[in-house]
């Protein structure tokens, strides 16, 4: 695969202080264009975010950077060495653990385990305490002995996770690693995941959880139609659309109209009984608000205060055709 080189031929000290960096990153199938020029660049220590719709190429990119296949254009380098020139060392230095696990049903956990320690040519003894220890690690020493074809979701999610790192790598991608399982075992990976950033590791992730982007990344990208569509920190993206609202809820429908006549500027949902305003989350406006209704003598039954958060963000940057779940008070 051609990827062509930066202009002087070198990549820029910039490029080599990122533990991955992608210029101008393209990729198509046929005439779909999946990755249309993607700049990252994540600093070493950090965990990344990539999010984005269904199809948006979070995977693509995933396998691009894991070496797993080829990019149509752009200057890359994971963990210091050019993916063009060098995906061997490239190969060395990460670990990847894909929405397709690399975890073989067919043989206990611990022998998932020593096959990757075989497979990184570590020495019996070596391998064995390494597998020892990081089955121990993901609280899997008890079901070591059993087939994997026995282990619930988050324990596969656990020993694929713990396969790879096997190697120790410096480098992580984790396409989705929370897909599918329940919140009990969502919170104990985000803490694994936690655990290897405190230990230096850098963190690729991709998600279609906001909450776990939220949780864990220290910056967040959107993409959507082959772009990035936004880059930053959790609250950057939030600050980077239209404030929150106050929603006001009603179970008598003749309190709810008299609210709807005193109050300016509301979306009214006559069905729920629920009025809408727009509000900056300040306390002048929630008084004001509270004082109109007092002045007339309306009473509402339920008062919310709604902030933005980055399920805002996604679906303003993502598009309405991506919103089927989204619930009437978090439209505007
Ligand atoms: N080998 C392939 N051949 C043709 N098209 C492909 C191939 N792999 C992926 N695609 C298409 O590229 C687009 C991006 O796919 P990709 O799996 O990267 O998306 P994603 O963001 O990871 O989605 P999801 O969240 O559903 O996993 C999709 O439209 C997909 O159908």
């Amino acid at each position: 695969m051609p990827t062509p080189r930066q202009s002087d031929g070198q990549p820029s000290s910039a490029t080599l202080s990122a533990a991955i960096s992608a210029v101008g990153l393209r990729k198509s199938y046929g005439d779909k264009t999946v990755l249309d020029g993607i700049d990252l660049r994540i600093p070493a220590g950090s965990v990344f975010a990539l999010l984005g719709p269904n199809g948006a190429g979070k995977t693509t990119a995933v396998k691009i950077l894991s070496t797993l296949i080829g990019a149509d254009a752009g200057t890359l380098h994971v963990g210091g060495h050019d993916l063009a020139t060098d995906p061997q060392a490239v190969r060395a230095a990460i670990g990847v653990t894909g929405q397709f696990s690399a975890v073989d049903n067919l043989i206990t956990g611990e022998e998932n385990m020593l096959l990757m320690a075989d497979l990184h040519h570590l020495p019996k003894q070596e391998g064995r305490l390494a597998a020892a220890e990081l089955l121990e690690r993901f609280d899997l020493t008890e079901a070591a002995k059993k087939p994997a074809s026995t282990y619930s979701g988050g324990m596969k999610r656990r020993l694929d996770l713990a396969m790879t790192l096997v190697g120790n790598p410096r480098i992580i991608f984790l396409d989705e690693p929370t897909t599918g399982l329940d919140p009990r075992s969502r919170h104990t990976m985000w803490g694994i995941i936690r655990g290897l950033v405190s230990g230096g590791v850098t963190v690729f992730l991709t998600t279609q959880y906001l909450e776990e982007a939220d949780e864990l990344a220290d910056r967040i990208a959107v993409l959507n139609d082959g772009r990035i569509a936004a880059e930053g920190t959790a609250d950057e993206l939030k600050r980077l659309i239209p404030g929150g609202h106050i929603r006001l809820r009603f179970t008598d429908p003749a309190a709810y109209k008299s609210a709807a006549s005193a109050l300016r500027e509301v979306t009214t949902d006559d069905e729920a009984l629920a009025l809408q305003i727009r509000s900056d989350g300040s306390q002048r406006k929630l008084r004001s608000i509270l004082d109109r209704l007092d002045s007339e003598g309306i009473e509402a039954d339920e008062l919310t205060v709604h902030t933005p958060d980055l399920d805002d963000v996604f679906f303003a940057l993502t598009g309405p055709a991506d919103i089927p779940n989204k619930t009437k008070e978090n439209v505007r």
